[in-house]
């Protein structure tokens, strides 16, 4: 798309299969798109092997998109505050502390990938808080394997190419892969199963807890939580939203709680795990800017642990995840959306159905915006307000479909690094990488981040 955009400009189309597909990098009609025009364009590009999200069972929050999204939306919200994630911060930290642990015997030894203890970090934590494991489980847990082969995935595979070339073919593509996955055991069709049955599990406990007149006490995670979720926001029918039919019941369903149990799981492993991944390559390739970053873990994170509050002022390290980001916005797949009802963006006439994507690559690194030294690290650039454009800088999207997950994953990524370097350096080495090899279609992983750790004095 990069290159396109170079050779096309800020705005130009393009076909998959029979979805025509508006490529954005204009700041002003993206902000259109994601913000003011939202009404138009509240459902996000369809993904192949999705269905019919307006009326099948099992919907999460991601592919749903009119009503259903909102109360999806609603429901969920209350999963990322403040107050439920400070309640998570003691499983975050414990998990933290366990890859610490496990860290601690490559120390001073030969170059290691680092980002596959990331992604074992990463898959604790969201087994921990969002599928009812109760302890850490590191290199033991089959969903990393599942779940990474997924995002592995070539958008050229075969089924997904077909559901590009021809949507109404979709429904029919979908149940044949799930015929055939539930067959062979695919990993999607294994990682269903075992979100199924959590979810199934927890039902049964609570059914039983409840014939012995055992009250549900504080949730234990996401399972309960949703089990749980009422959503107080009024939702309305014959709201501007899509008039298909609407499922207006303020409690999830029990497929509608498997769905979200799924999504958060996919969603909340790839991407956090990469982000520490790129993050710790590009610090031990600074060193200087991994010194000050050490210095301020030093002066603020003193004791065996780090309290939540603390985080908040950990700033530098604000800087070297946003910078990180901006250099691999490694979810940019997601920042897109359907047309649902005919309009214009800028001057163009858009249809609906018309998927409109943004070119975050193109615009995370665009001189224009950043600068002379657009492609280089520079956690600096965040310490002064700027009055850069809204739009020049969304890993996690914009508007109100942005990232629900951003907040945990800051916690998740500023823990980890915290803990890492109140101990290690991390040091590039002969092996380490001269450029990223980058891989995957829904996120953009790095093949591998070879690196070394020093035991700190
Ligand atoms: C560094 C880590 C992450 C990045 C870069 C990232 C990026 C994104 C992006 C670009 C979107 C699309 C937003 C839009 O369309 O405007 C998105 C949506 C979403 N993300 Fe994340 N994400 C991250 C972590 C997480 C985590 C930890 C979770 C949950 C455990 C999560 C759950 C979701 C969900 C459920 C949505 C869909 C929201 C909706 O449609 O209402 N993400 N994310």
């Amino acid at each position: 798309m990069k290159e396109w955009t170079k050779q096309y400009g800020k705005v130009y189309g393009i076909y998959e299969g029979l979805i025509k597909v508006l490529v954005v990098s204009d700041l002003d009609m993206l902000q259109e798109l994601f913000i003011k025009k939202f009404d138009y364009f509240h459902g996000r590009k369809n993904l192949v092997l999705q269905g019919d999200v307006d009326n099948d069972d099992r919907v999460h929050v991601f592919e749903a998109r009119g009503l259903r999204w909102k109360r999806l939306r609603a429901l969920s919200n209350p999963t990322f505050s403040s107050s439920a994630l400070k309640k998570i911060h003691g499983t975050v930290e414990d998990s933290a502390l366990e890859l610490v642990r496990l860290l601690s015997p490559q120390a001073d030894r030969g170059a290691f990938n680092i980002h596959v203890y990331y992604q074992e970090l990463t898959m604790d934590i969201i087994c921990r808080i969002a599928l009812g494991q109760r302890t850490t489980n590191f290199f033991n847990n089959p969903l990393v394997n599942f779940v990474s082969n997924l995002f592995m995935r070539s958008m050229r595979w075969p089924p997904f190419l077909f559901g590009h070339l021809i949507p109404p073919a979709r429904p029919f593509i979908k149940w044949t892969f799930l015929k055939i996955a539930r067959l062979f055991g695919l990993s999607g069709s294994k990682i269903y199963e075992i979100a199924t049955d959590a979810v199934h599990l927890r039902l049964k406990q609570r059914e039983e807890d409840s014939k012995r007149g055992i009250e549900p006490g504080e949730p234990a995670d996401f399972i309960d939580l949703f089990i749980d979720a009422v959503s107080d926001e009024k939702i309305e029918d014959g709201s501007d939203f899509s008039k298909s039919e609407l499922h207006i019941t303020k409690r999830l369903t029990t497929p509608e709680i498997i769905a979200q149990c799924f999504v958060f799981l996919l969603a909340g492993f790839d991407t956090t795990a990469n982000s520490l991944a790129y993050a710790s390559y590009l610090l031990a390739k600074h060193p200087e800017k991994q010194k000050r970053l050490i210095q301020e873990v030093d002066e603020y994170c003193k004791g065996e642990t780090i309290e939540y509050e603390t985080l908040g002022k950990l700033k530098y390290m604000d800087c070297v995840a946003k910078e990180a980001l901006r250099l691999y916005p490694l979810a940019a797949f997601a920042s897109s959306r359907t047309c649902m009802k005919d309009t214009t963006l800028g001057d163009i006439e858009i249809e609906k159905e018309t998927t409109v994507v943004a070119d975050v690559w193109t615009i995370h690194r665009d001189k224009t915006i950043w600068g002379a030294d657009a492609e280089e690290f520079v956690p600096e650039r965040w310490e002064n307000p700027s009055n850069r454009h809204i739009m020049s800088w969304f890993p996690f999207g914009a508007g109100p479909r942005t990232c629900i997950g951003m907040r945990l994953a800051y916690m998740e990524e500023k823990l980890a690094l915290a803990h890492i370097l109140k101990r290690f350096e991390i040091v590039a080495g002969p092996e380490t990488e001269k450029e990223l090899q980058l891989l995957g279609s829904t996120t953009v992983s790095p093949e591998s981040v070879t690196i070394h750790l020093k035991r700190r004095e």
